[in-house]
């Protein structure tokens, strides 16, 4: 047991502020200097004693440790898409601006243009350690930044913190898995994850669309859906403000096999599926990848959120154990066996990583249930560390001075240490603590969990931020022995003011706030009612077997305890009391007239399946937004939805009602829409625009409304011709790939509306201006909207009978950038 006094000096030695000039980090190239953003003081007493304490890493290196920690984090970002888009915008990056920046100077000193970071494979991963203030005042990066902010609100690009990708890589997701992500808000681990499940489905489904017959497409697991992946991914937080953020996040992304619930995940409800072609019992899904990327402390995110420095303290990481320990509980339990469970924090702190890890397997029955997959070969270029199989709990004591405030800390090798401890009336530490955040003890060599396998990247290693992974395989069915937070009850714990236990307010207040990489950590407002004598000895309690078979059921408290259950839960999680609200979906039938409309009029092959078109209105058609989702998707809503389960997002929009006056064709007055034109264009039949030439799609860019006049002359070449012979409404447009000079570097579908008299790109004006600097290079090109001038347009509207034009001269604009 260690024990320190109440201004502890630096113990992590090296540069306090880490702002001195000429520090090692400085030293490591001859490009211009990174100076710290914020003037927060960079040291914490508490926070630097404990991780100094042994245990951690070698004096040498932990200095090295607190030297990176006390400078600011690169930027970082990865290409995303299907791999052939991302691979085409990472070449026109690289050859554009990397010279460009490599070519400046600052002060005399050369600017260190964005690197590609080793660890990750396809130079898809790049940061930028170059100091901010060079960035914002650097013309050649301003440039760099509008095509990084145009391609990522295009999709193509992701801005995430290079160790918060790491997790998704170590689930080795097939594009036919069905993977739940527990605890995703934001959202950019689920959206690697989607890529991961969507793989080259793209290839996939025009090689099944262009064989005449089912058989002969791909009918290989993954792909058995006509090309089309067959996996799913569930996506999951319970911060309904966070779960915005996600749907945000994943929304770009116009994937069919995803659904957003918001549920606690220590309670996450088991989900019905169909029982099968036999029939029988009930059936429950089971995930083939499960992440835990679950609520912590954060203090792996200190160069980000330099308010760690101020706010670290032990007890967060002491309130937030029981909650990661019940997710990763009741992940494992919903995960299938053999399957595979990621789980991580952006913290570095035992309790919240290694300590989840070893009690979570052992309340599962041990390593024969439950064990940690050795990763070695994996990411061979990660640079890591190996799981702590020892170390210390710290907590901070009040000593009841007379400003009652903590001057104290104490770190505990066991917890036999701490049952002694709290018999000293005057001090109100360790009162939440439990032994499962102790290293696991008597072990045989059978029973021993190899936490060395557990992973550790901390932020001197490649310049990151600090993070721990930990890969699961669940080899049998599992028994939980006995929950945690039951543990706290029995062990008599003494209770804030709305009574509930410490640990309970954690996981409330992780509920309500959240805490990840891009949010400092908050301090628990806990309330200790003094004089109550806690009673800790739990730990016989703790190992007595609960004898029910929870691998489908759950014998928490307040968690699932069988299915039937489940409403009730629902119930209970939402926070208003009020009966959790799901979004409103209906299927419409297979045969449903509107369905027909559209399908004849883009003559969609009847090989396309027409049971997965759902609107989000009650009332049905007249809908005006039509969504289509994978088969799985809406299985599990349809069966789901009326037992309680909290869906806030599943669909991607297909149609869009169009109010045209120039047809009577009911087809002609839905409009494709960009989210999901590219899931029906191989089916397609009929209204497809092949175009050849880039030099017309500039021109369909800049110019809005180009002419286009019954007597055929216009100067749209052959995607002109084309369209001349098409009736009002809405098209496909196929932008082939093409080499050479003036090469198009992947294939793209847009859809484009044939008006009586002129055509237009169906595309936001920031789609429109993130593809003319894509491809063009153009930064904010004058875009020619013909039908600009009100009058002008009206009278051109009339002379061409345009109806919808002159219609879309007063609203100014046509495109529908709400939709976007
Ligand atoms: C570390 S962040 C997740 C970051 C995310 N995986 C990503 O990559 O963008 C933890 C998330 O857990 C959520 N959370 C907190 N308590 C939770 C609970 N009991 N169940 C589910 N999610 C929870 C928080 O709202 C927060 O969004």
């Amino acid at each position: 047991m260690a024990r320190g006094g109440s201004k502890r000096g630096n113990r992590g030695g090296g540069n306090r502020h880490g702002n001195k000039k000429g520090s090692k980090r400085n030293d490591r190239s001859n490009a211009v200097r990174s100076e710290p953003w914020s003037t927060i003081p960079r040291t914490n007493d508490y926070y630097e004693a404990y991780y100094s304490q042994g245990g951690f890493m070698g004096y040498d290196e932990l200095t090295k440790m607190w030297e990176y920690m006390k400078t600011d984090l690169p930027t970082s970002w990865r290409f995303t898409g299907t791999k052939t888009d991302a691979l085409a915008v990472r070449d026109i990056f690289k050859e554009r601006y990397i010279p460009r920046i490599a070519a400046t100077e600052w002060e005399g000193q050369p600017v260190q243009p964005p690197e590609p970071v080793s660890a990750f494979p396809d130079e898809l991963t790049w940061h930028m350690k170059t100091d901010k203030k060079v960035i914002r005042r650097n013309k050649q990066f301003a440039e760099f930044q509008k095509f990084l902010v145009a391609e990522t609100s295009s999709g193509n690009i992701s801005r995430q913190e290079v160790v918060s990708m790491v997790p998704p890589h170590f689930l080795d997701v097939k594009p036919g898995m069905v993977v739940l992500d527990m605890c995703a808000a934001p959202g950019s681990k689920s959206a690697q994850l989607a890529e991961m499940i969507h793989g080259d489905e793209e290839d996939r489904v025009q090689m099944a669309a262009s064989s005449n017959a089912h058989d002969m497409s791909d009918k290989s697991g993954d792909y058995s859906d006509d090309g089309r992946s067959t996996g799913l991914l569930v996506a999951n937080d319970t911060d309904y403000k966070r779960a915005g953020m996600l749907v945000h996040q994943v929304k770009r992304l116009n994937f069919p096999n995803l659904i957003i619930t918001q549920h606690d995940a220590a309670a996450y409800p088991s989900l019905e599926i169909p029982a099968g072609p036999a029939g029988g019992k009930k059936k429950y899904l089971k995930f083939d990848r499960v992440l835990a990327d679950v609520p912590c402390s954060g203090d792996g995110t200190t160069r980000k959120n330099t308010n760690v420095w101020q706010k670290w303290t032990p007890k967060d990481a002491l309130g937030l154990h029981g909650l990661q320990v019940r997710i990763l509980i009741r992940g494992l339990q919903l995960l299938k066996k053999g399957g595979r469970l990621v789980y991580s924090t952006c913290s570095m702190n035992p309790v919240e990583n290694e300590a989840v890890v070893a009690d979570a397997i052992r309340q599962c029955g041990g390593v024969s249930k439950v064990t940690v997959v050795n990763c070695d070969d994996h990411l061979p270029n990660l640079i890591r560390r190996p799981g702590l199989k020892t170390w210390k709990v710290m907590d901070m004591s009040s000593v009841l001075l007379e400003d009652k405030k903590p001057h104290m800390f104490t770190s505990w090798e066991k917890f036999e240490e701490v049952r002694e401890s709290v018999k000293d009336e005057n001090r109100s530490f360790s009162r939440n603590m439990t032994p499962g955040m102790f290293p696991p003890t008597n072990m045989s060599e059978e029973e021993r969990i190899p936490l060395e396998n557990c992973m550790r990247v901390y932020p001197h290693l490649q310049d990151t931020s600090g993070f721990f992974i930990t890969v699961l395989e669940k080899k049998e069915d599992i028994k939980v022995a006995q929950v945690p937070s039951k543990t706290e009850e029995e062990s008599g714990l003494t209770e804030t003011q709305n009574g509930t236990s410490l640990s309970r307010a954690g996981s409330k207040r992780q509920r309500s706030e959240g805490a990840d990489e891009s949010q400092s950590p908050k301090r628990v407002k806990t309330s200790f009612t003094n004089g109550t004598e806690p009673d800790i000895v739990a730990t016989e309690d703790t190992q007595t077997p609960v004898t029910t078979n929870v691998d489908a059921k759950m014998s928490a408290n307040g968690a699932v305890k069988d299915e039937k259950d489940t409403k009730e839960i629902f119930k209970k999680l939402n926070r208003n009391g009020q009966p959790a609200q799901t979004e409103f979906f209906e299927y419409l039938a297979p045969d449903d007239p509107t369905i027909k409309n559209i399908t004849d009029f883009f003559g969609i092959s009847a090989r396309f399946p027409r049971n997965r078109f759902m609107v989000k209105n009650k009332e049905g058609i007249p809908a005006n937004k039509i969504y289509y989702t994978s088969e799985l998707a809406k299985d599990i809503l349809t069966m789901n939805k009326d037992r309680g389960v909290k869906f806030v997002h599943c669909g991607v929009v297909t149609f869009m009602s169009h109010k045209v006056k120039d047809t009577d064709n009911p087809g002609a007055k839905w409009r494709l829409q960009d989210d999901g034109i590219r899931i029906l264009e191989p089916w397609a039949a009929k209204r497809i625009i092949t175009l050849k030439s880039k030099a017309t799609l500039h021109k369909l860019l800049i110019e809005m409304f180009p002419i286009m006049p019954k007597d055929g002359k216009h100067k749209l070449d052959d995607v002109g011709d084309q369209l001349a012979e098409m009736d009002v409404g809405c098209c496909f447009l196929k932008i082939e790939k093409s080499d050479g000079g003036d090469s198009m570097p992947f294939p793209m579908v847009l859809p484009v509306w044939r008006h009586p008299g002129s055509i237009n790109l169906m595309v936001s004006n920031e789609d429109r201006l993130a593809l003319l600097l894509r491809f063009w290079d153009e930064l904010n090109p004058p875009i020619i909207n013909h039908v600009k001038d009100k009058q002008a347009a009206k009278e051109a509207a009339l002379a061409v009978e345009d109806q919808e034009t002159a219609l879309a001269v007063e609203g100014q604009e046509m495109v529908d950038i709400e939709d976007k």
